[in-house]
């Protein structure tokens, strides 16, 4: 048997008690002073039409919903009072949306709650075997995806009562159940409040099943009209059927409230009733929830010391790890996604590498050489030109500049019939002729649409002059060259091309987005399908959930960063001068920033559109301002304020003194892309605590 660790409540006579509790969503009234008392030890039956409001009074009971007036205590507390185990292992909550891990088998369901309320293995097992097999369930093996509607209610109905809770809240748990399962359902709920240890609140369309319980609550427009045992209601009305004697109160209470502008028929009384009192008096006539009664009820006050705060507040590593256990077994499941999480990255960085930063290759080029001699000037510069990088159609004059302006060349080479001779002049002689000059000299005429393709063959020309002179004066080739002489490099290589610039940048931004992307959609789901709630009403507190979501993540992209880093440094080999364990803490920070950002996302948004638009909103203006792919000295400044704050411009640069200059943490320039990375990411989660603890 499970030790029974549940202390009684303070208040003996009630399990829920509600009072003057109003709820709206936006203008929609649908709480309004409503006033209930669900007695310890009894089934309470809370019936009503569809939307008069059910689930939010559970939902407020539970302490998911806040009420916006009046006073709930549950078990002898208010739902959610520091040190009161409700939420927690007190209660258990069938929420009216199936609010189960699809990806979980019925094994899996039961042993994640059964963590999540601490019970021992063999606690877990027993009341798994003895839950699947008194709800008829499938194979434990079975997943909960494959299961049918009934089934999954079922299993929802299992997780509710694994713990043997001192409390129960089933919304609507016979929904889809079979007429012989439902009997044996309400059997066990008689069973199990017989000892009077346990309570039950229990909504049901299903109205005459509800004779069954110790006491209903007929509830219309977010009111409750009357509260009283089954057969007190029956009896007042002269109904057979507990359903006939619903239909006749609110007929009732329609034409009373008609009548007397608002007030109830007179024989509905003006008093709440106390659950003691219908054990004992249950032909009483049937009691509506008056406004006065409740508001002369004192509100108790409790107190609670800091110690018993401060352990609520302190997140429990028990739910951590159950959590964490479930996002793993959830990713075993799904091994193809898994998959691509791992590979997306490394395909994103090999994309880059390749595509990006590298001199173009095979750039079209019309040669228009006016010197026919094999042994000319003009061939022999043209022999040190980068074949790779430029191909050369030699054309006549008016051929190139058609082709040139048609598009089909992205530049002109002009040589004069002389070129030969006057720059031989020109080379040798002091003082020569603008002619010579002129003649001398190689002409160029460009397509500068594109701006790279310009620059590089700019640059190859250069290369091309310096080899063809170097190859033709020999030791007196210094008599020709600029008088602007680069030495060698002080960090970097002569050779550095713009992929090395972008490389440390993206990688940032990969394992930032990646794992923005990993994470924004990880609530919206879960609170959709009830989950949070769900895990909330078991006691995992909104700390829990986040870092348990952080520590899951955090194994994933530490295998993208391990491949990421594989790819760079040994496939591509990008140059690494610091130190490798400075890199990879700062990558692996940056991606903390992004599963902080993706919470902060997953807990302000309930839509997966929305969620999905945020994530992508941020995406290019941050990496456009970021200085990943273009310098940020080149922002104006206004702006250029802002890209510094974002989480990766510092951060980017450090990488880059890291990996290029083999700067360490002394530098300003590598501890301030710390400190930034570092700042985000406390302040994101801080946010995304508050906020789902705000909207929970
Ligand atoms: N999140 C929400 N935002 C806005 N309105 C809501 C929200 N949830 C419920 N409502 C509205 O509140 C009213 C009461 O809804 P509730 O789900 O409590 O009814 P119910 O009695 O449980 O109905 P049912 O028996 O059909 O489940 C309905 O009019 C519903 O449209």
């Amino acid at each position: 048997m499970m030790k029974s660790d549940l202390e009684a409540p303070s208040s003996p006579g009630a399990a829920i008690r509600c009072r003057d509790v109003c709820r709206s969503y936006g203008k929609l009234k649908v709480l309004s002073n409503l006033n209930l008392t669900v007695p310890q030890g009894q089934i309470y039956g809370l019936l009503g039409p569809s939307g008069c409001g059910k689930t939010t009074l559970l939902k407020c009971i539970v302490g998911t919903l806040k009420i916006s007036r009046g006073h709930i205590t549950v078990l002898g507390k208010p739902p959610a009072f520091p040190g009161h185990e409700v939420p927690g292992r007190m209660v258990g909550y069938m929420p009216q949306d199936l609010a189960l891990y699809n990806e979980f088998t019925i094994s899996d369901t039961m042993w994640f709650f059964g963590r999540i309320h601490g019970l021992s293995s063999k606690e877990t097992q027993d009341r798994m075997n003895f839950l699947i097999d008194f709800l008829d369930l499938p194979q434990k093996t079975s997943l909960v995806r494959n299961l049918s509607g009934g089934q999954k209610r079922r299993v929802s109905l299992g997780a509710a009562l694994l713990q043997n809770p001192r409390l129960l809240i089933l919304d609507e748990p016979t929904v889809g159940v079979d007429p012989v399962l439902r009997a044996k359902i309400w059997q066990h709920l008689v069973d199990i409040v017989r000892g009077g240890q346990v309570s039950v609140i229990i909504t049901t369309h299903y109205i005459e099943e509800a004779r069954q319980a110790n006491m209903v609550g007929l509830m219309r427009n977010g009111r409750l009209l009357a509260e009283a045992p089954p057969e007190a209601v029956m009896k007042q009305h002269n109904a057979a059927t507990l359903e006939a004697a619903f239909l006749q109160l609110c007929e009732d209470w329609d034409q009373g409230t008609s009548k007397n502008g608002g007030s109830p028929k007179g024989h509905l009384m003006d008093s709440s009733p106390s659950p003691d009192r219908w054990r004992d008096e249950s032909q009483e006539p049937i009691l509506p929830i008056a406004k006065s009664s409740p508001a002369t009820e004192e509100v108790p006050k409790y107190k609670v010391d800091w110690k018993v705060r401060a352990r609520h507040i302190v997140p429990k590593w028990r739910n951590i790890m159950a959590l964490m256990i479930k996002t793993m077994v959830r990713m075993r499941r799904m091994p193809g996604s898994l998959c691509f999480q791992f590979l997306l990255p490394v395909i994103q960085i090999c994309l880059m590498c390749l595509c990006i930063g590298g001199d173009p290759k095979g750039v079209e080029v019309a040669i228009v050489n006016n010197e026919t001699s094999p042994t000319s000037y003009s061939h022999s510069l043209l022999s040190f030109l980068d074949n790779s990088s430029i191909r050369q159609v030699n054309l006549s004059h008016a051929e190139a500049f058609t082709g040139i302006h048609n598009g089909d060349y992205w530049g002109v080479v002009g040589f004069g019939q002389n070129f030969t001779s006057y720059l031989t002049k020109r080379m040798l002689q002091p003082r020569v002729s603008r002619d010579v000059v002129e003649g001398g000299s190689v002409h160029v005429w460009l397509d500068l649409t594109n701006r790279q393709i310009a620059i590089m063959l700019q640059k190859k020309l250069h290369e091309a002059f310096e080899a063809f002179v170097q190859n033709k004066m020999g030791t007196l080739s210094y008599m020709v060259s600029l008088p602007i002489k680069f030495e060698d490099p002080i960090y970097g290589s002569k050779n550095t091309d713009f992929t090395t610039f972008v490389t440390p940048g993206a990688v940032l931004s990969i394992t930032f987005y990646l794992a923005v992307g990993l994470t924004a959609l990880s609530f919206v789901l879960e609170r959709k399908e009830g989950l949070l709630d769900r895990c909330w009403v078991a006691g995992v507190s909104s700390l829990e959930t986040m870092l348990a979501h952080l520590f899951s993540q955090l194994f994933v992209i530490s295998v993208q960063i391990i491949l990421l880093l594989l790819f760079i440094l040994l496939v591509f080999k990008v140059p690494n001068e610091g130190s490798l364990a400075l890199v990879i803490s700062l990558i692996v920070l940056q991606g903390i920033t992004g599963i902080s950002f993706g919470l902060v996302i997953s807990s302000a948004i309930d839509d997966e559109q929305s969620a999905n638009q945020a994530a992508l909103g941020i995406f290019y203006p941050n990496l456009i301002i970021s200085g990943v792919i273009w310098p940020v000295e080149c922002i104006p400044y206004p702006l250029r304020y802002l890209s510094l704050v974002l989480p990766q411009t510092y951060a980017s640069e450090a990488l880059r003194c890291i990996m290029y200059r083999g700067w360490d943490l002394s530098r300003m320039m590598v501890w301030r892309g710390f400190a930034v990375t570092l700042g985000w990411n406390t302040f994101f989660l801080i946010l995304a605590t508050v906020i789902l603890k705000l909207r929970t």
